[in-house]
Order: C-alpha cells, then structure tokens, then sequence
C-alpha cells in the first residue's frame, strides 16, 4: 500500500474517522445477515427435532405408517444435502469484500510506529506520565478520552522493540490494570479467559512475568480452572520467574533541553519589547494600521496580529486541504520524509488568485521587501503529535538548489489558527516562545547583513499537544532586496 502518512495531519486524519463509520456499518449489515440466517436455523431446528423425537420414542410403529416413512426417505435424501449447502454457502461474503477493497486506505504498520512515536515525543516534552496519556489528562486538563488494553499494550511494545528510555514496563502494567476492570469489543475481546490468556503469554514472551502471572491467575479464576493440574504446572514456572524479576520504575523523563523548556512556557520573564502601530500610505495600512509587536531588536523578530481575516484563512485551508502531502526536509541534498518534521503541506503560488494576490501585497506592506523571487506559499496541517524539530531556514551552502546571493533572507509566518495546547514556535538560542493565535504572522530575518546565515534564528515548531495547527510560511529570497534594504552587503 502506498504510505499515507495518516497520522502527520489532522485534516488527513479525519478521512480516517469517515472510513471508521463506514467499516461499522458494513460489520453491521454482516450482523444482519448473521441474524437472518440464524433466525432461519432458530425456526427450524425445533420443528426438525419435535419430528425426530417422535420417531426416536416409537421407532417401529413411526416408520411402519407409510406416511412417515416416505417423509422419512424423501427428508434423508434432498434435505440434509440442502443443509450441506446452506452451511456452506459463506455468510456476509460481500461485506468481507468490502472491508478487503478498503484495506489499502487503511493506516500501516509504519504509520503505527509513527503513531507510537508521536505519544513518545509529547510525553517527553509536556512531561506526561503512561497514566497520564492513558486516561487522558494533557497537561494539567482532563479529557473525556482514555486508551484502551490493545493502545497501551502497542505502546508498550514499541517501547520494547526501539526505545532507549524503557517506558515499555509501563505501558504493560497499564495494560494489566485495563484488562482487570473492562472488556474488549474486538474479536479477540469476544472469550475473555482466552483474551486474557493472551496476554499472558504475550507479557511472558516479553519477560514481564509478574504481569503475566497477575493475567494468567485471573484466567484460572475466570475458568474455574484453579484445579488442573497442567496449568497449575505453568503457573509455577512463570510464579518462580515472577519471583526473581526485578521491576525499575522508569517514568518519561522531561525533555531538558532549552527547546523543550520553550514548548512547555517555562521561558520566564522576558517579555515583548514593545508594541506599535505600523501606519503607511499603502492602502491597506491606511484602512487599518497594524498592531506590531516587536519580540526582539537583533535579530529582529516580530509579531504582527490580526493579519488574516477568518475569511481569508478558510479560503485558504480549503484550497489546501485536498493538496496536503507529507512534507519532507533535505537529507545529502535530497528531499526525503523524516520523523523532525511531521506534517502535511502543499504549495501555493502568489499568484495563484485575488486572494493570495492580496495577501503577497499585505505583506509587502507589513515588511516593506520586495518578493518578486520569493519562494510560493506553503501551507501545512500538523497532526498527531506533529512537530518541525529545531532547525534554520537558511539554506546555507549546503543546498543544491541554491543560487548565488539568493537565500532566504526572511521568515512569514502565519498562524491559520489557534492551538488549544501545544504548538508554539520556539528559537531555542534567543529563549522566544511564540504561540499560534489564528490570523497572526510572525516575522524574523534569517541573515547578517553581509547575507550569511544567522544561526541565533535555530527555531522550531513544538509539539502539538491537542487542536490543528496550520500555518503558512512564506521564504523571501535576497535577491531584489538591493533597493529596499540598500544595506545588505556590507563591503568586505
Ligand atoms: O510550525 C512552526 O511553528 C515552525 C515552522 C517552521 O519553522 C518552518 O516551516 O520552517
Ligand atoms: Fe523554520
């Protein structure tokens, strides 16, 4: 199957949801047609064993009547080869087709172990405990969500199989406690002394005997079965095991470093400079001044607000929406997909309608440079867990793709909408956190004057914790900027 991604948007995700609620409604129809073919065999049998049980109670008088003993002759030869056939005949085939045709939308397994990653990264950066994640309290604020025994039981695995910090532990102990108190409606939830002798085995293979012992104990319990004597034998054996194991309690580790401590807030007292009213002879600045806050004087980085109408913003996520694909970052000169940067994106030319036209003129007004050979806009979806690791925007020497005297001298950035946690962009050097806010742009210049890379501009797009974040960045070249910024090249 081609791989979708699911979980780097949350616009692409939702088509998941829509292919969720078409699924249950087709393993609903296959339960229709259980029922109808069960109904049949309910009215049937009794009719069939009421004969029968009157032939059985007086053998010879019942066949010595003609009547029943050509009955008798005719059911044995057509009837029961009718049954063989209507047991044979495959119950609900068109829905199993249905569910096979929509196999190849479905997510992967690499979009599970993206999925898993996900959770990792915010537990590490918003400081989340397995509890925490597994019944939905997100910094601080509970959610009406909560995982169940096959989520946490996945998240423990994939812990085992390719972390380095072992939450696997964890995540399997959550696993026991949810198996404890509730059900699973999947099929393997359908026999619960099965199910949890599943999981037993599963956590003995994994060699966390205690837990295997606690589910296998509740097993023999359920079953009634905490007389027989083999799997009295077995549970010896994982007991004895249970009984050596020594359990470390590791809990996610916050992340320490500054970008980390930027996604969570924790940059205390520095403030915005200051705010002013951009005015201008533009028309739009005359109409409306922007309000400007400027975050930081060298380098210069500011925050300009309501910049974007909300009409304008939906405009522009429905043109994107149905473009989105996975973004992707430059990897020996290639662009490849990469876990530091989650998200879906597309590009969108200047020039592509009045609106984009209108929106590259605003921001000529708000920053006063030429974008003539600027980049197009891009807009991007975060979704599970979505982030762009630390990083700059400059593109360096180590681009092919660059030509001489044409970096990207600047930063837009457009918030398209408020993030309800999570999310801020961070310049993990200068210790400035910016949060989303729907219809602000942030602003920054990524250059010395002497148009190398300033390396102080190392910013990146925290987590997102809960909501959707879009936003449109806009790359403005050096090139053109000779005559509105005349002193850029400072002579050497
Ligand atoms: O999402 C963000 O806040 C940062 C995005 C960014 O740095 C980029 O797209 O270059
Ligand atoms: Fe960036």
């Amino acid at each position: 199957a081609m791989e979708q991604s699911h979980s780097t948007s949350v616009a692409g995700m939702v088509k998941l949801v829509l292919l969720e609620a078409k699924l249950i409604e087709n393993l609903s129809s296959y339960a229709d047609e259980l029922e109808r073919r069960l109904n049949i065999l309910k009215r049937a049998v009794p009719q069939l064993q009421a004969e029968s049980n009157k032939a059985i109670s007086q053998m010879e008088e019942y066949v010595s009547n003609p009547i029943n003993g050509f009955s008798l002759i005719r059911r044995m030869n057509q009837d029961w080869n009718d049954w063989m056939l209507f047991m044979e005949d495959p119950v609900g085939s068109s829905q199993v087709a249905y569910v096979s045709s929509q196999k190849s939308q479905l997510p992967t397994n690499v979009d599970l172990i993206e999925a898993c990653i996900a959770i990792y990264r915010l537990q590490r950066f918003y400081n989340l405990t397995v509890k925490d994640v597994s019944t939905g309290m997100l910094n601080g604020k509970k959610y009406d969500v909560s995982l169940n025994a096959l989520d946490t039981y996945v998240l423990g695995r994939e812990h085992h199989k390719h972390h380095t910090v072992d939450l696997a532990g964890e995540w399997f102990a959550e696993t026991n406690s949810w198996l404890m108190e509730h059900t699973l409606s999947t099929p393997i939830g359908a026999d619960r002394e099965k199910m949890l002798h599943f999981f037993a085995s599963a956590f003995f293979d994994y060699k966390y005997y205690s837990i295997a012992l606690s589910l296998f104990d509740h097993a023999l319990v359920l079953g009634k079965k905490t007389g027989d004597p083999a799997l009295l034998n077995r549970r010896r054996d994982i007991e004895k095991l249970a009984r050596e194991e020594v359990l470390a309690k590791t809990e996610p580790k916050a992340d320490a470093t500054n970008y980390g401590r930027g996604c969570r807030g924790e940059f205390v007292g520095i403030s915005n400079l200051y705010c002013v009213y951009k005015f201008g002879t533009s028309p739009f600045l005359l109409l409306a001044p922007i309000k400007m806050e400027i975050r930081l004087l060298n380098p210069f980085i500011i925050v300009f607000h309501d910049v974007l109408s909300p009409r304008e913003i939906d405009e522009l996520q429905k043109l994107a929406r149905p473009l989105l694909e996975r973004t992707t970052v430059v990897k020996f000169k290639k662009y490849e997909k990469d876990s530091r940067r989650t998200s879906k994106g597309t590009w969108i030319e200047r020039d592509h309608n009045n609106l984009t036209k209108r929106i590259e003129r605003r921001i000529t007004d708000m920053v006063e440079l030429d974008l003539r050979y600027s980049e197009p806009f891009q807009v991007m979806n975060y979704g599970l867990g979505g982030h762009y690791a630390a990083h700059e925007d400059f593109l360096g020497d180590t681009w092919a793709d660059k030509k001489e005297e044409d970096d990207r001298i600047a930063t837009v950035l457009f918030y398209l909408t408020d993030v309800e946690q999570g999310g801020a962009t961070v310049f993990t050097i200068l210790n400035q956190a910016v949060s989303p806010k729907r219809g602000t742009a942030l602003f920054w210049y990524n250059l010395h004057r002497n148009g190398t890379g300033d390396t102080r501009t190392l910013h990146g797009g925290c987590p997102v914790l809960v909501g959707s974040k879009w936003i449109m960045t806009l790359w403005i070249r050096e090139r053109m900027q000779l005559f509105t910024r005349p002193c850029l090249k400072e002579t050497t």
